[in-house]
């Protein structure tokens, strides 16, 4: 039987509001020592978290797999699951795509995240701690790993303010994209945020129908209503909402769905980004072909609409969207 490591208060959950109350004991650190670089944690830091009783790490590097790009990193978790980060180079910099759950509740048709359900919220600690353990070279950070930022609300809102401190991480809030199938009561909730964050809507249907076959967690949210509460927060913020069509033969990719979408985002302050659908073990949907691809991006730049097809970085290693898995603790896949 495998035994798991007793959990203490995990010192990345802490807001620096949260640090500067505890109190100060023989071993005094600043809040930023929290998240020095893991390989090289101070002694005082390390003495610090004795002292305080919090452990400065929850999650243990299991796998690296690296690929032309980007690389693959499974984590174990504290109870015995492990979920999968990545990081991508860029010409700029790299992005940390990380997980905001273990496990997904919406089960879409066409990702393998969901494949096993839901089995937990990650915390905001853990959250935080993806993109520490990817390393000080990060610049951008996108919510596109395994989970649903926005059915864990609190815990990936605390995990922005965390990274976003100026006594901590410091991280730009330009640099940060939340990708949401879009949840109602949670983009209403955004929009009172003061976060100058990027949004993305995971959309890939323009009727009800399909969009309840294609993301069956989201049968209760009309398109109508996911649209609309997308772009009020784009109104409120100022700012575009990025759309994202997954383009998927003979299921969402006929001339009615791209009226549809042009008559949606004609006018409005909205950027689709077409993709191609990245494969999955088990899953089975045909080639998305590239004259259907250039189709739709010549109609919605036609209707004046801001359109860019994006393929995503990682297919060499199964480590681009939609690709990672919840594995055991020895990188096994887990189903349902
Ligand atoms: C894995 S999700 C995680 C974030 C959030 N749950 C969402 O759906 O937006 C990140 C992005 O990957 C897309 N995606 C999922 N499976 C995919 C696949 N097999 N090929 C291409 N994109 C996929 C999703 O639609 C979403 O835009
Ligand atoms: S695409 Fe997003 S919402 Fe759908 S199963 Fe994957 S992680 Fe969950």
């Amino acid at each position: 039987m495998t035994s798991f490591p007793v959990k203490r208060p995990l010192a990345l959950d802490l807001t620096a509001a949260q640090f500067a109350a505890l109190p100060r004991g023989r071993h005094a650190i600043a809040y930023r020592d929290l998240f020095s670089p893991h390989a090289d944690l101070p002694t005082a830091t390390r003495r610090w978290a004795e002292e305080q009783g919090f452990d400065l790490r929850a999650l243990t590097l299991r796998s690296r797999e690296r690929g032309a790009r980007s690389q693959k990193v499974l984590f174990a978790l504290r109870d015995g699951v492990a979920v999968e980060s990545v990081l991508i180079r860029r010409h700029d910099g790299y992005t940390a795509c990380i997980s905001s759950q273990v496990g997904c509740a919406f089960a879409c048709r066409f990702c393998a995240s969901g494949q096993a359900g839901l089995k937990r919220n990650l915390s905001a600690g853990e959250i935080v701690e993806q993109v520490v353990r990817l390393g000080p070279r990060v610049n951008r950070i996108v919510f596109m790993g395994i989970g649903e930022p926005l059915n864990n609300y609190e815990n990936v809102l605390k995990a922005i303010r965390i990274l976003r401190d100026r006594q901590g991480m410091d991280f730009p809030s330009s640099g940060i994209t939340l990708s949401t199938i879009g949840i109602p009561k949670g983009l209403k909730a955004l929009r009172e945020e003061h976060l100058a964050i990027n949004l993305t809507i995971s959309l890939h249907a323009t009727t009800d129908e399909s969009r309840a076959a294609l993301i069956p967690g989201s049968r209760k949210h009309g398109v109508a209503e996911v649209v609309a509460r997308a772009l009020s927060w784009a109104e409120r913020h100022n700012r575009d909402v990025t759309f994202v069509y997954l383009v998927l033969p003979g299921i969402n990719d006929s001339r009615a769905d791209l009226e549809r979408l042009v008559a949606m985002f004609s006018g409005q302050r909205a950027r689709i980004n077409l993709m191609r659908w990245n494969p999955v073990a088990g899953i089975r949907l045909g080639r998305t072909e590239d004259r259907v691809l250039a189709l739709f991006r010549e109609r919605l730049v036609r209707a004046g609409i801001p359109v860019v097809v994006r393929d995503t970085q990682g297919r060499d290693i199964s480590a681009a969207c939609g690709q990672l898995w919840l594995r055991d603790l020895n990188g096994r896949a887990l189903a349902a």
